[in-house]
């Protein structure tokens, strides 16, 4: 099994080839890349010198725009992933369509950010809609089922969101065994599309996840190519939901470089298109019960939280386990008790 390129060259022409083919890799693998998607590489390599400029600012200035509980503003190795433990060696920028107010980074520090932020999410965001167009008909949904279902009418319920990633250079430093630049997840959006450069790669992909929710894991990875031109797809969460879980939301992650590989810095860019705020989630089999998508992701994120304190009761108890194990220590009345009971029984 590996992560299949799509291509989508004279896209309303091959329509239905480009259907099959989405259809195939999303029901087996829930990734896919896709090549010839029309957003032109000029434009992909101004929104990383974007997201270049944001991250090359101080931490004081970053620090004016913090995330916040609704995932838009900037953070850096504050995500702890409830499959590791640990944070992500990373600091990222969330930026939305709506709740942005004083979220922006200003002119001064970078100019016009706001503006071609925008532009970027917006391109992106068109050609999610084909894409979600084209799953919608291939689950024999009506057209607009997904899209309807993310894309904002005016309302301001909007709950995508576009994340500029950067893992930073791990030239000189050590870490422990389970450091990740990102640590193993599935998303929880509807679609999500990823924007790699050349030769910066690491990511990698488990299929095999049966229900939505599922924290089990495979054993194996299947690395993604890491290329400009190239967008990198996956199924998220709320569609695995949507689909009834025809469609996967695959567990992915970001390893940190290993070996001969560049120990440098490694930019990425994700846009989640989410289910809007008040948008109905359920599948026509109506496998699971209809939510909405602002408790969809509530309840993930509550769902993630009590993972995170599972994995850090087991981490205390091994680590006391194994404390114990070293450490032969008995109280001095237990002490006193045993001498007594062996001279009782000598
Ligand atoms: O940076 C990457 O390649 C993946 C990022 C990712 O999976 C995420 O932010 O959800
Ligand atoms: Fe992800």
């Amino acid at each position: 099994m590996s992560v299949p390129t799509i291509s989508l060259h004279d896209f309303d022409a091959r329509r239905q080839d480009i259907i099959n083919e989405l259809m195939d890799a999303s029901m087996n693998v829930g990734f896919f890349t896709l090549s010839n998607h029309g957003i032109p590489l000029e434009d992909v390599r101004s929104a990383f010198d974007l997201s270049r400029r944001f991250f090359a600012l101080s931490p004081e200035t970053k620090s004016k725009t913090p995330l916040n509980g609704k995932n838009a503003g900037w953070e850096s190795q504050t995500q702890v992933r409830p499959s590791t433990g640990t944070a992500d060696q990373k600091e990222s920028l969330q930026l939305q369509f709506a709740r942005m107010e004083g979220l922006w980074p200003a002119n001064e520090d970078v100019p016009d950010f706001k503006v071609k932020a925008e532009r970027f999410m917006n391109q992106v965001r068109d050609l999610s809609v084909k894409v979600m167009e084209c799953l919608a008909e291939g689950l024999g949904l009506p057209l607009t089922t997904f899209t309807e279902g993310t894309v904002d009418p005016g309302l301001g319920d909007s709950q995508d969101v576009l994340r500029l990633l950067h893992y930073h250079s791990t030239e000189g430093k050590k870490f422990g065994p389970n450091f990740w630049r990102a640590g193993a997840h599935a998303d929880f959006d509807v679609l999500t599309m990823l924007f790699q450069r050349d030769g910066e790669g690491g990511l990698e992909v488990c299929p095999g996840r049966k229900v939505v929710g599922d924290f089990g894991m495979g054993a194996t990875w299947l690395p993604v190519e890491a290329r400009l031109d190239r967008i990198v797809c996956n199924i998220g969460d709320q569609l695995m939901r949507w689909s009834d879980d025809r469609l996967k939301s695959t567990y992915h992650r970001v390893r940190l470089p290993e070996g001969g590989e560049s120990s440098g810095p490694r930019y990425s860019i994700a846009f989640f298109n989410q289910a809007r705020t008040n948008t109905i989630i359920q599948g026509p089999g109506k496998k699971y019960p209809p939510i909405t998508g602002g408790d969809f992701i509530a309840e993930a994120m509550a769902r993630n939280r009590m993972q995170s304190a599972e994995i850090a009761r087991k981490a205390a108890m091994e680590s006391a386990e194994k404390v114990a194990s070293q450490v032969h220590f008995i109280p001095q009345h237990l002490q006193q008790a045993q001498a007594a009971q062996h001279a009782q029984t000598a």
